[in-house]
Order: structure tokens, then sequence, then C-alpha cells
């Protein structure tokens, strides 16, 4: 499709606002553009070549005509004589110059016309814009042949046409397309449908679509074949008669508009558009049909309807608020061709004859208002098919959306069903589990119980066995308190049994709740919660049973003590007769003594063999044995009054004595370093806790180094080849006393005494002070 050939300054201007236009993407996109107005002079008929009439058009350019042009006549003579001025008889000429966008003369053919008028409307309409083309011009001006033209030289609807169809096959690629048209009439102010005749149309205004006629109907094409067949056919259903001026004259205003639908392939925009062909009928005066009645009726109606176009176009020239398009069907039905949304062009056909001076004059006034008709135009990219289109996806895909929407809900309702089902399942375990916990707790504590009554039952046989002499009470004693064992066991066992299952149960249960989390992640806090709460109700439980188990020992440490109490009392009183009657032996004495003691939390001190002589050196240790014995101390009568009092009684023997070289010889040095080594370590660690020396930072401090003294020792006593008792000296204990303390506590604590050669023992107490104590407890 060609570059337009706009050559007015002003048609540039209109081409440079409305180029941006067809490049926009998005309508509706508005312009105002100038109605393009071409003049089409058609070739004198065979009448108008006669002497009597001569050509009132003379066409200057393609744009400028002269309308009645002065004529260089012949020379006027008056009575022989050339006169210098004009024949005063003749009328003067206009000589009117007339410019247009476009100006053809008689030897244009209507595919020029095509080219410069409506080939360009293809591409509008390809964009979307509204497009009309009307053919005005007096009768027989050559407006139907302009138009329709013939089969040699078929006129612009054809041509435009065809274009149409080209430019559709073109962009089939990228866009659909739907074509559809109606062509109707309006003979005597009545609407006509040229394609389906019948009963007149209305017309109806709306305000969506403009100016519709009732009842058309369009007809769809897909090719240039039906639209030519239907072409053929409106136009021979057209009202024609024949006229002083025109034998085929069209009586009718004829409107065939083509219905554009396109859908963008790519971006699924539509665009629509109309375009009009208007041939209308052609205006004559009455003095020129030269009938009266009908056709006199009929050319009144075709001029009141052409005056009508006339005003409207003077008015919209005149940019007036109120265009008079109701003043007739033809105004009311070409009001969105003239000043509507709408880019418009007008083809004025004019006869060069003076025979149709008055027409042509009057056409050419007309198409010179014309041009100043601005026009509102805006592209049709988003219209009524496009909204019910985009309306009818944007339906579908929420019907869709709506769809996925349910099945979303009827899946969260059934999974909300699943999950009540699951809390359900979930709370009936739990409550089960607190159930089996409640059942625990109440045959643990039974259990725990009877275990504890047991034991106290046989404690008591036990001590029954010592006091009582063999005897049928004492048989008997024993027996009721075996029976009660024995049923205490058998409780135990139903007991045990049961809190075997119990725990089985919990702990399948336990496993399950574990399971139903793990499948359903979003009942795992649920679960934890549960578990942590049952946890906490087992461990308050536990409590309650140390509690329970704590008061029954406490009633038991109660009689206990009691009987304690009366026995030694008893005791006490025994000893004393006996021994104030001379009964008591040594024996007693020191047994008596020993659980005196006992009582007092004192416990014995057991040395290996009394020191000898050889110890009263202090110069040198002789290598003999000795016996560490405690001060003997002497009975004080005065104490003998309570058991609280201290008694001093003999030391008992040790009971094994065991050297070193024997260790030795059991175990090796190893052994004998390793124990003596663990021995000390142990000791002095339990030697600062008894005597509260822990709480101070200086005997912490001590007590560290001690205990990195003795591992010290320990390491080096691991690859000692050669180690004796003698190498205790060597430990860096900081207070020898303590270390004394030390070495007496190990053997107390392992009932055993440790021979350690006086020589060894001596070294520890290099001191002289401390030797005056070891002299001074060899004395004693
Ligand atoms: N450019 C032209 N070249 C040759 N013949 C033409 C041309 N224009 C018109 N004619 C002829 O002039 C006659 C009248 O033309 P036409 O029927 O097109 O006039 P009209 O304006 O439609 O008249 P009416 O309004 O009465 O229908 C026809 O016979 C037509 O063939």
């Amino acid at each position: 499709m060609g570059k337009p050939e706009f050559k007015s300054p002003r048609h540039r201007n209109a081409l440079t606002k409305t180029r941006p236009l067809l490049k926009a993407k998005q309508g509706p996109v508005r312009s105002s553009a100038n109605v393009r107005v071409v003049v089409r002079v058609r070739p004198p008929n065979e009448r108008e070549s006669g002497d009597n009439s001569r050509h009132v058009v003379k066409i200057v350019d393609d744009q400028v005509l002269i309308f009645d042009p002065k004529i260089n006549s012949q020379a006027f003579f008056y009575h022989g004589v050339e006169q210098k001025g004009r024949d005063l008889l003749r009328k003067a000429n206009k000589d009117l110059q007339f410019m247009f966008d476009k100006v053809f003369g008689y030897e244009s053919s209507n595919a020029e016309i095509f080219e410069s008028t409506t080939k360009n409307l293809i591409n509008s309409l390809m964009d979307g814009y509204n497009c009309s083309v009307f053919a005005y011009g007096a009768t027989g001006a050559g407006k139907t042949y302009t138009m329709i033209g013939n089969n040699d030289n078929p006129g612009i609807t054809f041509l435009t046409m065809a274009e149409l169809f080209k430019a559709r096959e073109n962009l089939q690629g990228e866009r659909s397309f739907e074509l559809g048209i109606s062509y109707i009439e309006v003979y005597n102010e009545m609407v006509q449908d040229l394609l389906n005749p019948g009963a007149p149309l209305q017309l109806r205004d709306d305000g969506r679509y403009g100016v519709m006629v009732a009842g058309i109907k369009v007809h769809k094409i897909d090719n240039p074949d039906e639209l030519f067949a239907l072409l053929d056919k409106g136009n021979s259903n057209r009202t024609q008669h024949p006229t002083d001026a025109n034998a085929e004259s069209s009586r009718s205003h004829a409107v065939f508009q083509v219905y554009i639908q396109m859908e963008m392939k790519s971006t699924r925009e539509v665009r629509a558009a109309k375009l009009s062909m208007i041939d209308l009928a052609g205006s004559e005066r009455g003095s020129v049909t030269g009938y009266g009645g009908a056709r006199f009726a009929e050319g009144a109606n075709i001029n009141k309807s052409l005056l009508a176009l006339g005003n409207c176009i003077n008015s919209l020239a005149d940019g007036q608020r109120y265009i008079p398009y109701r003043d007739s069907k033809l105004t009311r039905l070409l009001k969105d061709s003239l000043g509507g949304n709408c880019q418009t062009v007008m083809v004025a056909n004019v006869s060069p004859s003076s025979l149709s001076y008055d027409d042509t004059y009057n056409t050419l006034k007309y198409a010179t208002r014309a041009k100043k008709i601005k026009s509102d135009v805006k592209k049709n990219v988003v219209n009524v098919e496009l909204h019910v289109g985009e309306y009818v996806k944007i339906v579908e895909e929420l019907k869709k959306e709506l769809e996925k929407v349910r099945m979303q809900l009827t899946e969260k309702v059934s999974e909300k069903k699943v999950d009540s089902k699951l809390s359900i399942q979930l709370s009936k375990m739990i409550e089960d589990r607190k159930r089996l916990l409640d059942r625990m707790y109440n045959v643990e504590c039974s259990e725990n119980m009877v275990v504890l009554r047991r034991q106290l039952k046989e404690d008591a046989d036990a001590r029954l066995s010592g006091l009582l002499n063999a005897t049928p009470d004492k048989e008997e004693a024993h027996r009721r308190l075996g029976n009660m064992v024995s049923r205490f066991h058998r409780q135990e066992d139903t007991l045990k049994t049961e809190l075997t299952e119990i725990k089985l149960a919990k702990l399948d249960l336990e496993t399950k709740t574990d399971e139903l989390a793990r499948q359903h992640p979003e009942m795992e806090k649920i679960v934890e919660l549960a578990n942590e709460r049952l946890i906490s109700t087992e461990k308050h439980y536990q409590v309650d049973l140390m509690q329970k188990k704590c008061s029954l020992l406490e009633e038991e440490l109660k009689s206990r003590a009691n009987l304690l109490e009366k026995t030694c009392k008893m005791l006490q009183s025994c000893y004393l007769q006996l021994r104030g009657h001379g009964f008591a032996t040594d024996l007693m004495c020191e047994e008596y003594q020993s659980l005196v003691n006992h009582l007092q939390g004192r416990k014995n001190i057991t040395w290996d063999s009394p020191i000898d002589s050889g110890l009263s050196s202090t110069s040198s240790v002789s290598s003999t044995d000795v016996e560490v014995r405690p001060p003997k101390r002497k009975l004080n009568d005065e104490n003998i009054n309570g058991l609280n009092h201290t008694f001093v009684m003999e030391p008992p023997k040790p009971k094994v004595k065991v050297c070193a070289e024997e260790l030795m010889a059991k175990g090796g040095i190893d052994f004998l370093n390793a124990v003596i080594t663990e021995i000390f370590y142990g000791v002095v660690s339990n030697l600062f806790v008894e005597r509260n020396l822990y709480k101070t930072p200086n005997a912490i401090r001590k007590k560290r180094e001690l205990c990195h003294a003795i591992k010290d020792k320990r390491a080096r006593a691991v690859s000692a080849t050669r180690v004796n008792a003698a190498d205790l000296c060597n430990y860096n204990v900081p207070e020898r006393d303590e270390f004394v303390t030390i070495v007496i506590r190990v053997m107390i604590k392992f009932n055993k005494s440790v021979v350690i050669r006086p020589n060894t023992f001596l070294m520890f107490f290099k001191n002289e002070n401390r030797k005056e104590d070891v002299e001074q407890t060899r004395r004693d």
C-alpha cells in the first residue's frame, strides 16, 4: 500500500497527525482529521457536447480547478469596430478557483480515483479506524460511475473491496478476519435493505454504536466473489428512474457498509472497523426534473435530504456544536461518516458542462465547505467485540479459577476432616497414655510399697532371729513374718507383671503417637506438647512415689530409732549392772565401747606392731616394722554415766597384716603402686570433702595441688620399674599431718594394715616437731 499523495500543507499536517495513531498499540486513540475532498470532473456526455453548452470547469492542476473561467472570447465588435470591454449582454464569468485534495479530470479512471482516495483507507481500516467514502454531486454527475462503475471500469467500491481482500490475505498470518457487509438505500426517507428487500427499516440511535439500522442483516463474506455477487444484487435492487439528466438515475442514497473484525494472533487484540461507501442520489432542481407527481416528490425528498446534508456540512465546517443530523434519514446515517469517528473521503462529482452550471457550482461550494469539516477519529481497538471476547475469556478463566478454588476448598475441607479425625485419634491415644500412666503410677506405688514393706519385714525377721532363741515363739514369729514376706512377694510378682504389661502398652502407644506425628508433620507440635505434658505428669508421679517411699522409710526410721533407743537403754542398764557386779568381761567392755564409738561416729585405728625401742633414736631409723598404736586412754569413771561419753579402749588387733612386700608379691611393683596411688587419690578427695575443706578457697587450691601431685605420681608410677612404700614420702603434700591422716584413713578404709617401715614412716616426719609427736606416740 503506497504512501498517500497528500500535497496540500493542510493534509500533510493531517497526515503527520494521523500517522502516530496508526502506530498506536492501544485504543481508542483520538485525533482530529479533515475530511479528504476530491473532485472528479466527468467527461461531457453527448448532450453536453453540443453547441448550446460550454465547459464551466477548467482543471488547472491535480488540486486546483477554476469554475466558470474567463474565456478568451472572440473579439467583440460593435458596428464593425473591435470593442475593448466585454459583451455586456453576456453574463460575467465567475472564474472561481477551487482547491481540493485532488482534482480528477475527464481522463481519470476509477482506478486512479481509488489510488488517491480509498486505497489509503485500507491501512486505516486495518488499524481499526472507521472510514467512509461518499459520492456527492448532481444527478448524472458520475457518482454511480465512480462508486460502482461498470465491467470495464469497476468503481472504487469494487477496487476498495479488492484491496481489502488483498490486505486480508497479506495479514492473515498475523491476524484472523471476519468480514460482513450490508447494503441499504434511503429512498423517499425510507431505509431499505438492498440485499433483502422488504419492509422499510428503522434507524435507531445507539449510545454505543451510533446510528443503527434496526433489523439490518449483515452478510458474512469469505471471498471477493461472494462480495461482488452481493454488491451486484444490491445494485440491481436499487431504485432507479430515468431523469432528464440521467437515463439511469439513481433515485436513492445507497449505503454500502463493510464490517471488519480482526484479532491479533500474538496479542489477541481485537480491532473492529467499518467502511461505509455511500452513493448519494443526485441533486437536481425541480425545474430540471421535468416531472411532476411521484418523480417530483421523489426529487423533493432527495433535495430535502441533500439540503440537510448541506446544512450538516456547513455546521460541521463552522465548528458548531449542534449538527442537524436528524433532519433527514440520510444525515442520520452519515452522522458517523461526516462528523463522527471516521476518516472520510468525499468525492464530489461534477459535470463540466454549463448545462449543470448551478449544480456544479453548488457541488464545488459544498465540497469546499466539507474540506473544513474535522472529524474525530478514534481507533476501535477496544471495542464491543473485544470486550465481549475478553469477558468470555475472563469468565472462562474465572470459572476455571473458581473450580480450582472449589477443588482446593474441598481438599481443604477433607483435609480438615482428616485433621479432625487425626486430632480425635491423637486425643484418644494421649488420653489412653494418660490413663496408662495413672495406672502405672498406682501399680508402681503399690509395688514399691510392697517391696519396701517386704524388705522391712525381712529386716524385722533378721532382727528377730538375733533376738529370740530357738524357741517355738521364735519359730512362730518367724513363720508369721515369713508368711507376710511371701504374701508381699506374691503381690510383688502380680504387680510387677501388671506393671510390665502397662509399660509395654504405654510404649506401644508412645510409638504409635510418634508414628502419627511422623506421618502428619502438622500434628508434630501437638504430639510434642502432649508428650511434654505426659512426661511432666510422669515426673510428678515419680516425685510423688519417692515421697511416699520416704514417708514409709521415715516411719520405719522412727520406729527403728525408737527401738534402738529402747535397746540402748536396756543395753546400758545390762552393761552397767554386769560391770557393777564384775561380770563384764574385757571383750564385753570392748564391744560395748565399740558400740559407743560407733554411735559416736568414731572408728578404730589399728596399727601393725608396737614401735620398738629403736624408734627412740632420732638420729637413725631402724629397719624394723613399727606398729603405731593410738594413745591408750584410761577408763574415765566420770564418763561412764552415758554413751555419749568417751570411753578409752584398746584398739582391736588388726585382722589382716599385709606388708608391701606381700602386695608386691601378689601383683608386682606396678600393682602396689596403683593400689597406693588410687587409695591416695580417693582418700584425698574424700578427706577434703569430709572435713568440709572444700568450702574454703584455700582448701580447694590445696586439694587441687594434692590431686595434681597424686596424678603425677600415678603417671610416674606406671612407668616406674621400682617403687616401694618409701616413695610415699615423696608426695608433695602441703601439710604433713594431712598426709599422715591420709595414710591412716587408707588403712581404715581398706581395713588393712599397710606395713610401713619405720624409716619410711619417719621420713615423713623429718620435721622435729612431728618427730616429737611420733616419739610421744611411741611412748604412749
Ligand atoms: N468519468 C466518467 N467517464 C465516462 N462516463 C461517465 C463518467 N462519469 C459518468 N459517466 C457516465 O455518465 C452517466 C451518468 O453517470 P452516473 O449514473 O454515474 O451519474 P449519477 O451521478 O450516479 O446520477 P444519478 O444521481 O442520477 O444516479 C452514466 O452513463 C455514466 O456512464
